[in-house]
């Protein structure tokens, strides 16, 4: 279990934006660009009530010039806002799309580069829900909310100065009327939203993943007319979403009371305008200033509101996918010495657990030389596919270690270990496609003739011939054109492509038709030109060939049988 780190259910939700920065490293420039020229479009709409305000106080003097000064200053604002914030969106979308999409992409090479261990110790729902949903909120809120939530920002900067500097009392009178309330309905949303927003997406990522595995086992829940069962699960599973999604909802509804202090706000500075204006303490322009610059700061707060909203709901994803980075961090390399004279695949007392405490393999030994063809058997559950992975570096020991000439697979770079050592699992996985399509996933980006001549090497090109469309037969969704014997060929021709050191075939279990038999005993016996080739032999007739067995009891090593 040493190898892994395990995702948190809800991770940590302190200084999220500080720990994405070092993600944003490359954007930063393009970042600030659009985020100076949305502040400039701020600033034009801010000076719109103080060039209305001046225009009320020219009006009232009779100054008609300087009304049309005002007048086509209001208007130059009015254009120069419109086209800035245009400008900035623009700018803050591209720059926004840029971070999503590295992000994405970190992700998908975050999961290439992860131990298989870490892939089959999650839920396959829990890694779609944070590798997609938490993405694309994430790029809904750069699309949508953050341009907004930095130009309100600004606003209420800018806004602020214009309030102080038209009337420092009707300033003081909003600080004290507006402020507290705010502040405290303020501290009651985030609390809330805090409470509510993690469990939500917590729960919703169980729903994802429950909803994932039953359409994965879509085929045994109705072989065992488990479907029932299987639905109530999902039942329980959207109906805790549900209540958890109302929770948030409730939280939401605080916001509400943003409306109550915003009219008494108004109503106190109406009047108290009015009775400076009478008094000659301040114009009726600053007033009329005042006004509509408050105005426009509440409406700037309510939205800022509803936006800190998704904030503190995408601050959740982006947690979530800040734990999935973070987990997935690639460990330095360990370049530990090796013994140069050492060309063997070499096990030196390995030691694994699935689970803690659950020892499956214990301190298993074995050598084998460049060039050998052995057979690895034993009674099911013995451990030899866990020992086959081990040995080609898919999981790395809790102890011991496992070396190829002479190297510590732990020190081999991933695209190197895939390189030089290959295993064709039993049930070799296959995507929506053709031949030709599966073909391709191997390394190197393999062409149409190397595909041909990798299957020629093999003798399997009559095969490819009687297939309906050769290379370019579809397979269906999922392979099921194949059976369990003919997808190991296709992993035959990838290992041909890939050229490893070392090939591991973990024979496939399910009743082989003798002709697919006969085709992966003659691909493999060519394919062991120059290299270790292994197989987990199941059926007698293969034991029967193999010149060399290593049998396993219980995950140890039980006997050898010498070359024969
Ligand atoms: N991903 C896993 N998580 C937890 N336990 C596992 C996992 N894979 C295998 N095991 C357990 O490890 C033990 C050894 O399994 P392994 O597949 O290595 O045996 P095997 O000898 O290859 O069996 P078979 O011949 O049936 O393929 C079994 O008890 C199995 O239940």
């Amino acid at each position: 279990m040493a190898e892994i780190r395990m995702l948190t259910e809800e991770p940590d939700q302190r200084n999220v934006l500080r720990r994405t920065w070092p993600y944003l490293r490359r954007h930063r420039a393009a970042m600030a660009a659009a985020v100076t020229v949305n502040l400039l479009a701020t600033l034009a709409l801010t000076l719109i009530p103080v060039v209305i305000g001046r225009a009320v106080d020219e009006l009232r003097a009779g100054d008609r010039d300087g009304l049309l000064r005002l007048a086509a200053a209001a208007l130059v604002l009015v254009v120069a806002r419109t086209i800035l914030l245009r400008w900035s969106e623009v700018l803050l979308v591209r720059a926004g799309e840029r971070v999503v999409h590295d992000l994405r992409d970190l992700v998908v090479e975050r999961f290439g580069g992860t131990p298989l261990r870490f892939l089959e110790a999650h839920r396959g729902g829990d890694l779609l829900q944070r590798s997609t949903v938490e993405v694309a909120e994430l790029a809904a809120f750069v699309r949508g909310q953050l341009p907004d939530m930095i130009s309100l920002g600004g606003y209420l900067v800018f806004s602020t100065i214009v309030l102080v500097t038209s009337s420092w009392q009707l300033f003081g009178l909003l600080v004290l009327v507006f402020a507290p309330p705010m502040w405290w309905l303020a501290r009651i949303v985030r609390r809330a939203a805090e409470r509510a927003y993690p469990p939500e997406a917590a729960a919703q990522a169980t729903l994802t993943a429950t909803f994932t595995e039953s359409l994965t086992a879509r085929e045994q829940l109705q072989i065992d007319g488990a479907t029932g069962t299987w639905l109530s699960r999902l039942r329980g599973d959207t109906d805790a979403y549900y209540s958890r999604a109302r929770s948030a909802q409730a939280a939401a509804t605080w916001i509400d009371g943003t409306w109550i202090v915003q009219g008494l706000t108004s109503a106190a500075l109406l009047v108290a305008g009015g009775l400076l204006a009478a008094d000659g303490v301040v114009t009726v322009g600053v007033v009329v200033t005042f006004l509509l610059a408050s105005r426009d700061l509440f409406s700037s707060v309510d939205d800022l509101t509803l936006v800190v909203g998704d904030l503190l709901e995408t601050r959740v994803g982006l947690a979530r996918l800040l734990d999935l980075l973070d987990v997935t961090t690639p460990a330095p390399v360990s370049r530990k010495a090796g013994r140069s004279d050492d060309h063997g695949l070499v096990a030196d007392g390995v030691t694994y657990s699935y689970q803690a405490g659950e020892r499956i393999l214990h301190g298993v030994t074995v050598r084998f030389e460049p060039g050998e063809h052995a057979g690895i058997v034993g009674e099911t559950g013995s451990g030899k596919t866990t020992l086959a992975k081990l040995l080609c570096g898919l999981y790395l020991p809790d102890d011991g270690t496992v070396r190829l000439g002479g190297a510590d697979l732990s020190a081999l770079d991933a695209a190197e270990l895939r390189r030089r050592l290959v295993l064709i699992p039993q049930q070799v996985h296959m995507i929506a496609g053709t031949l030709a399509d599966n073909l391709a996933l191997t390394p190197g980006r393999p062409a149409r003739e190397d595909f041909e001549r990798a299957a020629g090497a093999l003798g399997l090109t009559g095969w490819i011939e009687g297939l309906p469309g050769g290379f370019d037969t579809d397979l269906g969704r999922r392979g099921e054109r194949f059976s369990a014997g003919e997808r190991q060929l296709v992993g035959l021709i990838r290992a041909a492509l890939t050229d490893p050191d070392v090939l591991i075939l973990d024979e496939a279990t399910a009743d082989l038709d003798p002709g697919t038999a006969q085709r992966i005993e003659e691909a493999l016996a060519r394919l062991r030109e120059g290299r270790t080739v292994l197989v987990i032999a199941h059926r007698p007739a293969t034991i029967a060939r193999l010149p060399r067995v290593v049998r396993m009891h219980a995950g140890s090593i039980a006997e050898e049988e010498p070359c024969r």
